[in-house]
């Protein structure tokens, strides 16, 4: 496929801005979603993989995608959930022993449309100073006037349910059924990493699909509850929230990540907004309130809870702040077993500075085990 002749390409943003490429391995085809950018220099298989992205087009800022391969392994959920890719130089040769197929090959099994050699600064720049919006990627470089008419009927990411997109149709269980733990955990978009990372702790997890009632987790007699990431506005989110209100009604012991610290947030009466650029790569800072220390975290949103709700909420104490811009980064519930944080403490990719979560949710489990048994 390398000497293949590539096809022309466009971006075209919902505002009629266009940025020009080649379409990676002279495939055809037009892909649409909201466009948004990750800075990571690594970790892109993980990134296609992870179902928070499902309608989006990601542009990666690193410069070079593709080099070193990718791993069987080294996904977050079974599939591509990214809606197109956009990059600078795709690499159609890979070097790294751990790698089982090139990144072309990858694309290809899933069926996505990937754009090269185009100017990536000048778009993030672009989105950085306009703010997320729709796109289109497309080799259709004769049809734009087609393609903003078909642009125009894409709904925006506002308001939009995307957890049933992705979400498990069966509930499942991961771990080894004779841990001492047992977590229920809703599926709003969940990310393998954070299966590994709750079950290496000696919990063993019954997954349960996006519209799950309370009752179906509580069946399983689980210590712990577990709310994921996931896709798309958690405002429309009623299923979830209904489960996070009953568990804090019954002050069980509830983690949330991403998605699903949203979700619990506006359980709690506070609402959440569109942010005007999203955060995401593997290096973003936080700082934890309670012990006054830094951590260098992943993250991979584009909403976020507000924050004088959250402050104003004699419930809630704002347990992480995110240094770049003063937005929550994590919440807890006074005098309750409910946390949660904005980002990505499973990392995969990213650094692994706030993997402490993971022990704080079973620790919690534990001290609320030990008081149900006394
Ligand atoms: N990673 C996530 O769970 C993302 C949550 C939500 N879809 C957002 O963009 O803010």
């Amino acid at each position: 496929m390398k000497y293949q002749k590539r096809q022309n390409a466009i971006v075209l943003l919902a505002d009629g801005t266009i940025f020009y490429g080649k379409a990676v391995g002279g495939k055809q085809g037009t892909a649409f979603g909201e466009v948004c950018f990750n800075t990571g220099m690594t970790g892109y298989q993980e990134i296609f993989t992870d179902p928070s992205y499902y309608g989006q087009l990601m542009v990666a800022t690193n410069a070079h995608i593709g080099n070193y391969g990718t791993n069987e392994d080294e996904v977050e959920s079974d599939s591509i959930k990214i809606a197109g890719l956009i990059v600078k130089n795709f690499s159609y040769d890979y070097s790294r022993p751990a790698a089982d197929s090139s990144l072309e090959e990858f694309l290809d099994k899933n069926n996505l449309l990937a754009i090269s050699d185009v100017d990536t600064r000048a778009l993030v720049s672009y989105i950085r100073d306009h703010g997320a919006m729709n796109a289109v990627i497309s080799t259709e470089v004769d049809n734009i006037e087609g393609l903003k008419k078909q642009l125009a009927e894409v709904p925006s990411m506002e308001g939009l349910e995307l957890a049933s997109k992705v979400s498990t149709k069966e509930p499942y269980y991961f771990g080894d059924e004779n841990a001492t733990y047992k977590v229920a955990a809703l599926d709003i978009g969940i990310k393998k990493n954070i299966l590994r990372n709750i079950a290496s702790r000696d919990c063993y997890i019954k997954v349960f699909p996006y519209n799950a009632k309370f009752e179906d987790l509580e069946a399983f007699e689980p210590d712990g509850y577990f709310l994921s990431n996931g896709p798309g506005d958690p405002e429309p989110l009623v299923d979830a929230q209904g489960v996070a209100k009953e568990i804090i009604k019954r002050d069980l012991p509830l983690f949330g990540i991403c998605l699903g610290h949203q979700v619990i947030a506006i359980a709690n009466g506070v609402s959440t907004y569109k942010m005007y650029n999203g955060h995401r790569g593997i290096n973003h800072p936080v700082k934890n309130l309670i012990t006054g220390k830094g951590e260098i975290t992943s993250q991979n949103h584009g909403f976020a809870v507000n924050r004088e709700e959250a402050e104003a909420n004699t419930d809630l104490q704002i347990t992480h702040i995110h240094l770049n811009d003063d937005t929550v980064a994590g919440l807890a519930m006074k005098n309750k077993n409910v946390f949660s944080v904005q980002y990505h403490p499973e990392a995969s990719p990213g650094p692994h500075d706030s993997s402490y979560l993971f022990d704080q949710f079973v620790e919690n489990i534990k001290k609320a085990k030990l008081t149900t048994v006394q």
